[in-house]
């Protein structure tokens, strides 16, 4: 009997405050979110609506305080073990004296009890497990550091760096890659051409994503869905469905379709912003 495929995420309404009484922060209320695998979805919304929360939520940094989250059927802190979530930070925390390449090949070494956790869970879920772990070498070629392998982080760019923190996130090939605006502190064309390789190895190898952003742009560039969050108390209000072709390029950027779905972003999150918007609800990504 084929075992029915669980959502790779899934936060049933979810709550999460921080302090207690009347000067409580509801940082998440009621969140409710269905993520299928291998989509490529963004948490976009104005500052303090709680998406470094719901990420922290997911990649099982902190617990909710009502609700439940479930990463591919089981708790975040299950997937953790297994290693089967990423996290790519705001900024990369690379071990600063070992080289690139023993940055990104470390956590394949430690922690071998996760392969098969790993498996266990994957044939409990009726899912195929990861599989081999790429060739980080080649990763890293296709990340454009491949003649940098050997240089200590100290030695690389922010941009470079960046990348590293990516190829070691996909280097474990997690089920789901959970993302803090990781190219906010760069510049426009470091970050559209980060943007490129983070698709190109999403493309290859069908990890889930969860991306946090603050520019409509980029999430719509990059997403199948585009969740639109709103403060006080953080909530979601919106999931918007892209509908726009891939590979995306700079042609498409161009065209009507693309700027229509970047207005109607930008129409939630103002909304958002002067807290209009719908009232917080279930949303299937
Ligand atoms: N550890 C904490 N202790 C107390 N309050 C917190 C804590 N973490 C977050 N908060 C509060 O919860 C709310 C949501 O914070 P969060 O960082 O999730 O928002 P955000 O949408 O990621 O913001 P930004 O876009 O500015 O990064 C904010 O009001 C924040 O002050």
């Amino acid at each position: 009997m084929k075992v029915l495929q669980a959502p790779a995420l899934e936060l049933r309404s979810v709550r999460r405050a921080y302090g207690s009484g009347p000067s409580a922060t509801v940082a998440l209320d009621d969140v409710r979110l269905t993520v299928p695998p291998g989509r490529f979805v963004s948490l976009i919304g104005p500052s303090g609506c709680g998406k470094s929360t719901l990420l922290r939520l997911v990649a099982g940094l902190e617990r909710p305080d009502r609700g439940d989250v479930r990463v591919h059927g089981v708790t975040p802190a299950k997937a953790c073990a297994a290693k089967m979530i990423g996290l790519v930070p705001q900024t990369p925390a690379l071990l600063p004296w070992m080289s690139v390449l023993r940055n990104v090949t470390l956590p394949q070494k430690i922690n071998p009890g996760a392969g098969r956790r790993r498996k266990e869970i994957a044939a409990s879920i009726g899912r195929d497990s990861a599989g081999t772990a790429p060739d980080m070498r080649e990763l890293l070629a296709e990340a454009r550091l491949g003649d940098v392998v050997h240089k200590l982080p100290a030695e690389l760019s922010g941009g470079m760096r960046q990348r590293v923190a990516i190829v070691r996130a996909f280097g474990l090939r997690p089920d789901v890659l959970v993302m803090d605006e990781p190219f906010s502190a760069l510049d426009e064309f470091t970050r559209e051409s980060l943007q490129d390789q983070l698709l190109r190895l999403w493309d290859e190898l069908r990890t889930t994503v969860l991306f946090v952003t603050h520019s409509v742009s980029e999430a719509v560039r990059l997403s199948d869905t585009v969740v639109v969050m709103a403060p006080n108390p953080g909530r979601i209000v919106e999931s918007i469905d892209v509908d726009l072709p891939r590979p995306r390029g700079e042609r498409l950027f161009a065209e009507r379709r693309f700027h229509a779905y970047e207005d109607l972003v930008r129409d939630r999150l103002r909304r958002a912003w002067h807290g209009d918007a719908a009232s917080a609800g279930g949303s299937r990504a």
